[in-house]
């Protein structure tokens, strides 16, 4: 008998395989033109657009019925004066999709030579990513570039799939090209694929040459304990991550960097915290953000809560509801932690 979700598993791990080489590739060449700005001011590239793309055409073959919530719509896409950005968009996505048939790869997914998409049907692929999430039901969350700031500037980013059913995260797969895969050898082999199953544990693997290995965060003593902490400083409250770390104790300082990266960081030992308090408290966490990120930590032996201890909530819709901030660690620093951050939040109240 094989392990529930293995063939999701299998499925998501292709795809965000090939949404890693599809990215990694157009780092090199990117162009400012290249890069559009959306509503909220953020940047999205022809790379988001591309990997949401392949990403949502592999799903829809494989699981034709699932919903996806995709951070990226293409109505900007279909505008008049993008044709340069859509057209590039279709020679990146089909160099993806029809490349040769990986390790666990299945022609049955539409994959492989031959398998060339038009312009419509990449469009209506990247508008797959519709859904409004919600309590029931099974469907995929798809965050295709998490950390876009990241990607621009050569840092950390991750390719973010999650399967998400009646609200409750079963499968979560972040793929991250730029990370080290030991990080003992900061300069050495870098990317890898990270994938956690409900009740089945974490591991990683590699890009390359899908080497496994199982991941768990080892107990860490206080002094080695740190921050895992955004880079972006609008992203989430650095200075309020400072005053936590004092009051805990941690002598070294954070690491900083973009996306679901830290999760992945956090399961595998490479610090021991991952704190993001809000900046703006109306700001509404995204589920693409977290919802693979908090199944890895789960598996990898750890808890993620809000500030307040509650579980995050990935059956409301497209977000995570009001925001009280993600606090996630190791299950014996995760007590620890929150109690440092009620004091923080006391003493700045009291000020
Ligand atoms: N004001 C805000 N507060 C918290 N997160 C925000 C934010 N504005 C944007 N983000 C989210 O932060 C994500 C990156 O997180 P991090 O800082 O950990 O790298 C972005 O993902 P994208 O890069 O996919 O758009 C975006 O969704
Ligand atoms: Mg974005
Ligand atoms: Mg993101
Ligand atoms: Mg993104």
């Amino acid at each position: 008998m094989s392990l529930q979700y293995s063939t999701e598993k299998q499925v998501a791990i292709a795809a965000v395989r090939r949404a890693c080489a599809l990215t990694s590739s157009v780092f090199n060449k990117l162009v400012k033109t290249e890069t559009l700005t959306k509503g909220d001011k953020s940047p999205v590239t022809i790379a988001d657009y591309s990997a949401q793309a392949v990403v949502n055409t592999i799903l829809s073959k494989a699981f034709p019925s699932d919903p996806i919530v995709g951070e990226e719509d293409a109505a900007d896409l279909r505008q008049d004066g993008a044709e340069t950005l859509r057209n590039r968009i279709v020679e990146l996505s089909n160099e993806a999709l029809t490349a040769d048939l990986g390790v666990g790869d299945l022609a049955e997914w539409g994959l492989g030579p031959g398998k060339e998409r038009t312009l419509e049907q990449l469009l209506d692929a990247i508008d797959r990513g519709n859904d409004q999430g919600g309590p029931i039901g099974r469907r995929w969350s798809l965050d295709p570039i998490d950390g876009t700031k990241g990607f621009l500037r050569g840092g950390q980013y991750a390719v973010c799939l999650a399967l998400i059913v009646d609200g409750d995260v079963k499968l979560g797969v972040i793929g991250c090209p730029n990370l080290p895969v030991n990080s003992i050898e900061p300069e050495g082999l870098k990317g890898c694929i990270f994938s956690a199953v409900k009740g089945q544990g974490a591991e990683q693997i590699t890009i390359s040459d899908a080497k496994r290995s199982p991941v768990f965060i080892p107990p860490l003593e206080p002094r080695m304990l740190n921050l895992l902490e955004s880079m972006e400083a609008a992203h989430a409250d650095l200075s309020f991550n400072q005053q936590v770390s004092e009051l805990l104790g941690i002598t070294r300082p954070p690491t900083r960097m973009d996306s679901q990266a830290k999760y992945a960081c956090l399961a595998r030992g490479d610090g021991g915290v991952y704190l993001r308090m809000p900046i703006n408290p109306e700001y509404q966490e995204k589920i693409w953000d977290h919802a693979s990120g908090a199944l890895l930590i789960q598996e990898a032996g750890g808890v993620i809560t809000n500030s307040l201890g509650k579980p995050l909530d990935f059956g409301i819709g497209r977000t995570l509801g009001k925001n009280y901030g993600i606090v996630a660690a190791r299950k014996d620093v995760h007590a620890q932690v929150l109690e440092a951050v009620q004091k923080a939040r006391s003493a700045q109240a009291a000020l």
